[in-house]
């Protein structure tokens, strides 16, 4: 039998202001198999915005900083004459004085859990084991020279990803590290966004986002420096963007829109389910999100809070979340059984991971592919976005499945090292001589040969 998804909405519209629109019910109950559409994101067909983007790309690498103020005024509303594109030291106290202190107090909240979180993570600089006697074979980790964070800014603002974006970074010991970010149309990047740059000690912001942002990182302008990798989650124009210059700049984890599942099993609250549900469903149109569910009282109790929720949330918001819940790429999943429900978030591999279950430890033994797992009532998505410490910039569109979120590595690179002594020398020179000799490599043979000695001796 194939699956039965039921929605009384006359397709629905991209505002997602149909306010009769009902939350999806895809029930899978009676199916033999995942529907694959069900498992599809919005990043999936990126065709559109990569032929787009390439005249962008082009500009910058030939205009440079003017091309930089030509797309912030075309694509970011920048409305004053004109704007510096690095933030300038005033721009920076004028942030510090005009954020609440209670937003304050959260960022420094935020940034030490954050950091904690990070340095535990890092790894030793080196490390050295004698794989026989004599001879030695480790690793070593440096930082890479210089990376540009991606903070995006559109569809809100978010100096939660300029703290996942730079203090891993910092804790790497990255010596140059810069945050590209859209301005607003005061030609101003957002004041939270500063005073977690200034908390955190980036001194480095420039004022270019989407596919310019991108492109001025990796090839430099004027401006803005050229660096080796770009980190940053962002919307399908800066994805397009890391995917047509990864010959020019590192791309590193590829985060898009985002998107989260929500895994319940009976014994959960479906009107909370469906609170949590909506926290990743408000970030745009192009996310995804999904309540995955054996019971049907809890999907049935979470399909009937959702219109309550959007009517009384702030009119933007709730129709993002609508579109995404009425729309192609969300909605409630109900399953035959719990073990099927782990199957789907196994196939789907989801950004964020929320498990509402009465054992959620349990239930983590049975997940493979997530970006994030946060176990049980009291640790909703939210808290990971912003502060609990691990990073909130995951793998999407099921790249979960190889990738892993952003962290203290995705700063560094790893040098394997070697260290034979004379000792040690001649039992791993014989068998070098002969899978050399067996590959057909005269010249690497005759380097662990006999002739070794002549030549050092003289
Ligand atoms: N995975 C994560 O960790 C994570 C975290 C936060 C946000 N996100 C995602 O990041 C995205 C943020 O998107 P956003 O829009 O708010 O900010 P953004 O900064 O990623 O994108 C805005 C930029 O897109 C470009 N753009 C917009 N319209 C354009 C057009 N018509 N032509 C060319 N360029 C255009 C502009 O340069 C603009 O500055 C969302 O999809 C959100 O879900 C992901
Ligand atoms: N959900 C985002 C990562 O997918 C992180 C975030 C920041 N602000 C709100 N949400
Ligand atoms: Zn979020």
């Amino acid at each position: 039998m194939s699956a039965i998804s039921q929605n009384q909405n006359n397709g629905s519209t991209a505002l997602g202001d149909d306010m009769t629109a009902t939350p999806n019910l895809h029930d899978l109950t009676e199916a033999d198999a995942i529907p694959p559409a069900l498992l599809k994101r919005t990043e999936a067909d990126l065709s559109g915005f990569l032929e787009r983007v390439k005249p962008i790309i082009e500009a910058v690498k030939n205009e440079g900083d003017a091309a930089l103020k030509r797309f912030g005024r075309d694509f970011d509303k920048v409305t004053v004459p004109d704007f510096s594109i690095r933030v300038t030291e005033t721009e920076f106290e004028e942030a510090l004085a005009g954020v609440s202190p209670e937003v304050k107090a959260a960022i420094e909240f935020a940034i030490d859990n954050i950091r904690r979180f990070h340095e535990a993570q890092k790894p030793e600089e080196m490390w050295l084991k004698e794989v026989q006697p004599g001879a030695y074979a480790g690793d070593r980790f440096l930082p890479i020279e210089s990376v540009a964070c991606y903070v995006p800014r559109g569809k809100g603002s978010f100096p939660s990803v300029l703290m996942m974006t730079t203090i891993p970074g910092i804790v790497a010991g990255v010596p140059r590290l810069v945050v590209i970010t859209p301005p607003g149309p005061d030609g101003k990047v957002d004041a939270g966004t500063l005073v977690a740059a200034k908390l955190v000690g980036v001194t480095e912001v420039y004022k270019c986002g989407g596919a310019q942002g991108v492109a001025a990182v990796a090839f430099g302008t004027e401006t803005v420096p050229k660096c080796l990798k770009i980190v940053g989650p962002g919307s399908p124009w800066v994805v397009a963007a890391k995917r047509l210059l990864s010959d020019h700049i590192d791309p590193g984890v590829p985060a898009g829109p985002s998107e989260c599942v929500v895994l319940a099993d009976d014994s959960a609250n479906g009107a909370l389910a469906a609170l949590d549900l909506i926290i990743e469903s408000e970030h745009g149109p192009d996310s995804s999100a999904y309540l995955v569910t054996s019971s049907r009282a809890v999907a049935e109790a979470a399909r009937e809070a959702l219109p309550r929720y959007w009517a009384e949330m702030e009119e933007g918001r709730a129709n993002f979340s609508r579109t995404v819940l009425t729309g192609p790429h969300g909605g409630i999943v109900l399953t035959r059984d719990f073990d099927a429900a782990v199957a789907f978030v196994n196939d789907y591999a989801p950004e964020h991971l929320e498990i509402l279950a009465e054992e959620p430890l349990d239930v983590l033994g049975k997940i493979k592919n997530a970006g994030e797992i946060l176990l049980g009532e009291h640790t909703p998505v939210t808290i990971g976005n912003f502060v609990l410490g691990p990073n909130a910039v995951l793998p999407t569109s099921a790249a979960a499945k190889t990738a892993s979120p952003l962290s203290v590595f995705d700063y560094m690179k790893r040098s394997s090292v070697g260290y034979v002594t004379k000792a040690g020398y001649l039992a791993l020179a014989k068998h070098a001589y002969n899978l050399a000799r067996y590959e057909g490599f005269d010249g690497h043979a005759r380097a662990v040969s006999d002739l070794r000695d002549k030549v050092r001796n003289g």
